[in-house]
This record gives structure tokens, sequence and C-alpha cells, in this order.
């Protein structure tokens, strides 16, 4: 495989805002395949407050199928957490030796990046392809002084802008509001068959 997209993600739960940044990615990219990689412990999520893993996978397993371009990577699930992109970057190295890198992102992870773990060691191995996001405007200037070199890593995808997020989908099924037309319908099955959101407590694993 020569071209991988990379989508490192909370997935809690999966939307369409993650499906369009895959598949618009995919198709401006040429990639051979793109590669979904939830995090079991994602760093700047609170552990208490992220869903088990075991449900993430299982809704995003659902929100992929039927695209045979798509896949799950279980590399932030079977290593320690917590999950830094740094240390993903240099096993999927290891497991694609060959591969050109496109680490998928919305622009609030870019405006994030400099507070990663080694953001500069980061940039040095992978690109990095990012899809605009409302409320995340990237101040250029201000980005390359943190992060010396990084405009001619950065690829900016050409995506309507999709104001969906897992918080708000989270805060509209514990207000008993509406997703439909959000995320996939078999994700919001999902949701309602395992009373995934109804309140702050956190679920158990299924
Ligand atoms: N609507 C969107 N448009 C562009 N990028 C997105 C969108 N939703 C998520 N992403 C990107 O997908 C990656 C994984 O996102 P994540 O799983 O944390 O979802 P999220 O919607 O940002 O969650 P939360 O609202 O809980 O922070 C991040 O890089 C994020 O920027
Ligand atoms: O490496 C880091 O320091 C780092 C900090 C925050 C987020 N990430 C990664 O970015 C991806 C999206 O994370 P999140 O919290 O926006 O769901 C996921 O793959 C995380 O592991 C990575």
């Amino acid at each position: 495989m020569k071209r991988l997209g990379l989508l490192g993600g909370t997935f809690d739960p999966p939307h369409y805002g993650h499906l369009v940044l895959a598949e618009q990615a995919r198709i401006q990219l040429q990639l051979d395949r793109v590669l979904f990689i939830p995090a079991a412990q994602p760093p700047h999520k609170p552990t208490a407050e992220v869903t088990p893993i075991a449900h993430r996978l299982q809704m995003l397993e659902l929100a992929i199928a039927g695209n045979p371009f798509f896949e799950i990577s279980r590399a932030d699930i079977d290593r320690p957490g917590p999950h830094y992109t740094v240390d993903l970057l240099t096993i999927l190295r290891e497991a694609y030796p060959e591969a050109e890198f496109f680490f998928l992102m919305g622009s609030d992870s870019l405006v994030d990046l400099p507070r990663w773990r080694d953001p500069h060691r980061l940039i040095q191995m992978t690109w990095l392809a990012v899809m605009p996001r409302p409320g995340y405007v990237v101040h250029m200037p201000l980005l390359e002084q943190a992060l010396p070199g990084i405009s001619r890593r950065l690829i900016w995808l050409d995506a309507p802008f999709l104001d969906i997020a897992s918080h708000d989908l989270r805060r509209r099924v514990r207000q008993g509001g509406s997703i439909r037309y959000l995320v996939p319908p078999e994700v919001e099955a999902y949701i309602h068959a395992h009373g995934l959101y109804r309140n702050a407590d956190r679920p158990s694993t299924p």
C-alpha cells in the first residue's frame, strides 16, 4: 500500500464529520486506504468521561461498514495509553515501511498540535491533511512560529464546513434530542439500543 490515510480519534460517537473527512481525503489525496484508529485513551480527554472503548469500536465498525477503502486499526487499543500520536506513527512505520502517511484531522486538532507530545518530530513523520472546522481558524504565522516548517507539511482539504461534533451529539442524546442525519443510522440505533449518553454516568462495557 503506497498512500495511507490515518484518522485517529475518540469517536465517542463516530459521525458524518469523521466520514466526510476520510472520504474527501481519500479522493483528493488519492489514498489507497484510510485507517480509522480509535484511541482507547486519548491524551487530551479525561479518561473518566470517555465511553468504554468496546462501545466506541463497535460504533466505528458500523459507521465504516460498506466502504472497502476504510479499515479499523487496533494500534491505539492494543498498547497501553495515553495514546500519543508520535508513538502511533512509530509503530505504524514498522508495520508499513513503504507507505506515505497522511494524518487526517480537523482544524481544531491543528490549532492544538503545538501542545501534543513531541510535535516537532511528529511533523517530520507524516503529512497533515486538514479539514476546516467551524469555530477553529488557524493562524498560520503563529502556528509556524510554534512549529517551524509545519506549512510545508500541511495539505488543506476542500470540504464543506460540517458543524457536527461528538460532544454536541452526546448532549443532544442526553437532553432527549435527535441525532438523526448527523450519524449513520446504524450508529444511531446502537446508541439507543445500548442506552449510551443518556446521563452523565458512563455506561459499562458491553
Ligand atoms: N465535523 C468535523 N469536521 C472536520 N474534522 C472533524 C470533524 N469532527 C471531527 N473531526 C476531526 O476528527 C478527529 C477525531 O475527532 P474526535 O473523535 O475527537 O471527534 P470530535 O467530534 O472532535 O469529538 P468531541 O466533540 O468530543 O471533541 C479530530 O482530528 C477532529 O478534528
Ligand atoms: O500525541 C498527542 O499528544 C495527542 C494529543 C491529543 C490528541 N491526539 C490524537 O489525536 C486524535 C484525536 O484526538 P481527540 O482527543 O481529538 O479525539 C487521536 O488519535 C489522539 O490520540 C494526540
